[in-house]
């Protein structure tokens, strides 16, 4: 009997892809007369729902390659598929549409606008996808409390602490239900208590929503903790292990 059928008769469906499959990507950029070569021969697979360090010194590549997992930036050669999708194919409006639909973003800044409480730093994505004002807030404060924020609703970024502003950050990148969370050193400008806060946050939030949790950084004690590190050195990868999560 194929062992691709079901006792019922029915065919097993095929394995889902991996969320992210990167063949031979690399990203060169033009500096004065010569190149910057910031990623050589990157080939990595991320399945759906891990949780992930990229590593590395600085100038090592990390935020180029989170910027190329973000579709906000493209590889000089190789593939990257997103789902089973090479993004190359995609024309810029359905980039932006994937973007908007499958990833969020986490930046070290936290990058919230200033004159916006937080409620509506969180509303803002789905406003800008044309979703109601009262959808909006409903989801935003819902996922508020999620991070548990949910006493600091019309703070202004101003009145909130280092972390709190982080956590807001992570409610509106958790907005739209992305299937990726991409995190630029979310903890650098963190008090080391502050910053454990966060990483405990994304991990519990990683379980409880199973998005795929890519956090680039160069904290030895974010490294630590995480399931998976990927290093790079000098735009390669030297380093891909798996193991136990502190
Ligand atoms: N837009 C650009 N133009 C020219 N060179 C660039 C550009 N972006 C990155 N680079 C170069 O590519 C290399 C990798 O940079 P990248 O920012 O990806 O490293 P990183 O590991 O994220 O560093 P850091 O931890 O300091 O943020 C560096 O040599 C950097 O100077």
């Amino acid at each position: 009997m194929n062992s691709h059928l079901t006792i019922s008769g029915g065919a097993t469906p095929p394995p889902r892809a991996p969320l992210y499959d990167l063949q031979a990507i690399s990203r060169t950029f033009p500096f004065g007369r010569t190149d910057v070569q910031a990623l050589r021969d990157v080939s990595l697979a991320i399945r759906h729902g891990e949780y992930l360090a990229l590593c590395g010194a600085s100038g090592s590549g990390k935020s180029t390659l989170l910027n190329l997992l973000g579709l906000i930036d493209f590889p000089t050669s190789g593939t990257l598929r997103l789902e089973g999708d090479d993004v190359a194919a995609l024309d810029e409006v359905r980039r932006a549409e994937c973007r908007s639909r499958k990833i969020g973003f986490i930046f070290q800044n936290f990058n919230l606008v200033p004159v916006l409480s937080a409620l509506e730093n969180v509303m803002l994505p789905l406003h800008i996808q044309g979703q109601s004002a009262a959808q909006a807030s409903a989801r935003a404060r819902h996922w508020l409390e999620q991070v548990g924020l949910e006493g600091q609703l019309h703070f202004r970024p101003d009145r909130l602490s280092g972390g709190q502003r982080q956590r807001v950050a992570i409610a509106r990148a958790l907005i739209t239900e992305p299937r990726v969370l991409l995190a630029d050193e979310p903890t650098a400008n963190l008090d080391s208590r502050t910053g454990d806060g966060v990483m405990e946050l994304l991990a519990s939030l990683n379980r409880s929503t199973g998005a795929t949790c890519i956090i680039a950084t160069h904290d030895p004690r974010l490294m630590e903790r995480m399931p998976r590190l990927v290093r790079l050195t000098d735009g390669r990868i030297v380093d891909d292990c798996a193991r136990e999560a502190a």
